[in-house]
């Protein structure tokens, strides 16, 4: 059997790194998470990714910058081909990226989220880290940009596989090698791995409907003394104040709990983590979320009630986020 070179570079990663317990299940987990029965798309999403043209070795990439960059020699023809196929992979919801001379202004202003985050962290260099939710691999590739040793991204979404392969084949290897992308979910993660120096939870706690367990699932992913950053949706109130919505939440269905930022501090020592603190809370703004030529449907603004701008369409609080930082016992 032939490996795709992806597939290749995934499974050397976990070799080189000991994650054997894990390897035995890649080649099922891959299968299953790029199952073409299940995903209509997904042979249109990587053909699009396969018909990128072969890049000069001559780069400049920058991981450590707002817009993830990559500068290259391309000519317009070349260009104007690399834009109709990453417009192949829309909508684009996190970035923003700039490959090969191509502006993908993406849904999300993910660079406010990761400045919003990154004063925050022990510093990323020469650790091993897990983007539990991580979309597109924006915020894994600034992960890398701050030195990272090693960083795997895990999502069940095949459309931001295939996104992060995309923005893969513009970084090349010199600077991909260290940054992996998994098409799995958290449930998906073997128990107990004890493995990562920090482990990124972001914009994905509100989607579960077993919230403990979800930080308990972090927590057996950490080595022990690793740090959580926790990124998720809150509501104002005590320690006791929890919002279970309605079938939906600014327009999004598979919402469970919005914590108070108190209450998530709780929860988060009930569940075992030490040194628990909020480092940021703050409205969403229309600015950070919206409708872009790389994203076209519907966005916040929308999703809002037209006459108050403080409630969602069905009358809950807007969108509040908070990052809460924490560690595994040593
Ligand atoms: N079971 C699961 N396990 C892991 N991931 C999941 C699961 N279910 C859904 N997801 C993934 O969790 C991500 C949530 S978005 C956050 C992106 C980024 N982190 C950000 O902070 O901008 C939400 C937001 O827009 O904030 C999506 O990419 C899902 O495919």
């Amino acid at each position: 059997m032939v490996l795709p070179d992806d597939h290749r570079r995934l499974y050397q990663a976990f070799l080189d790194q000991g994650l054997t317990t894990w390897l035995k299940d890649l080649p099922e987990q891959l299968a299953r998470g790029l199952d073409r029965q299940r995903y209509g798309d997904l042979p249109m999403w990587e053909k699009a990714v396969a018909k990128l043209p072969p890049l000069p070795e001559a780069r400049t990439v920058e991981l450590d910058a707002d817009t993830l960059s990559v500068t290259l020699d391309l000519s317009a023809s070349q260009r104007r081909q690399c834009e109709s196929l990453l417009k192949k992979l829309a909508p684009w919801r996190k970035g923003p990226f700039e490959l090969g001379g191509v502006f993908i202004d993406t849904e999300w202003r993910s660079d406010w989220k990761w400045q919003r985050v990154a004063p925050h962290l022990a510093p990323l260099a020469y650790r091993k880290v897990l983007d539990v939710g991580g979309g597109s691999g924006y915020h894994a590739w600034r992960m890398a940009g701050a030195g990272a040793a090693f960083v795997l991204v895990i999502d069940p979404s095949p459309r931001f596989y295939w996104q992060f392969q995309a923005v893969r084949h513009f970084v090349g290897n010199a600077d991909g090698e260290r940054t992996h992308f998994l098409p799995v979910g958290i449930e998906d993660v073997p128990e107990n791995l004890g493995f990562f120096d920090t482990v990124f939870s972001m914009g994905v706690l509100y989607h579960r409907p077993s919230p403990l367990e979800h930080l308990l699932q972090l927590k057996a992913a950490l080595t022990p003394g690793g740090e959580l950053v926790l990124e998720t949706l809150v509501v104002e109130g005590d320690e006791h104040t929890v919002l279970l919505p309605g079938e939906r939440y600014a327009a999004m269905p598979n919402v469970y709990f919005l914590p108070s930022s108190k209450a998530l501090c709780h929860w988060l020592e009930r569940v075992g983590f030490i040194n628990v603190r909020v480092v940021d809370e703050a409205p969403t703004t229309l600015d950070e979320q919206r409708s872009t030529e790389w994203m076209t449907f519907q966005s916040l603004a929308d999703f809002l009630d037209p006459n108050d701008s403080s409630r969602t369409l069905e009358g809950y609080p807007a969108p509040r986020r908070a990052v809460f930082i924490a560690n595994r016992p040593g």
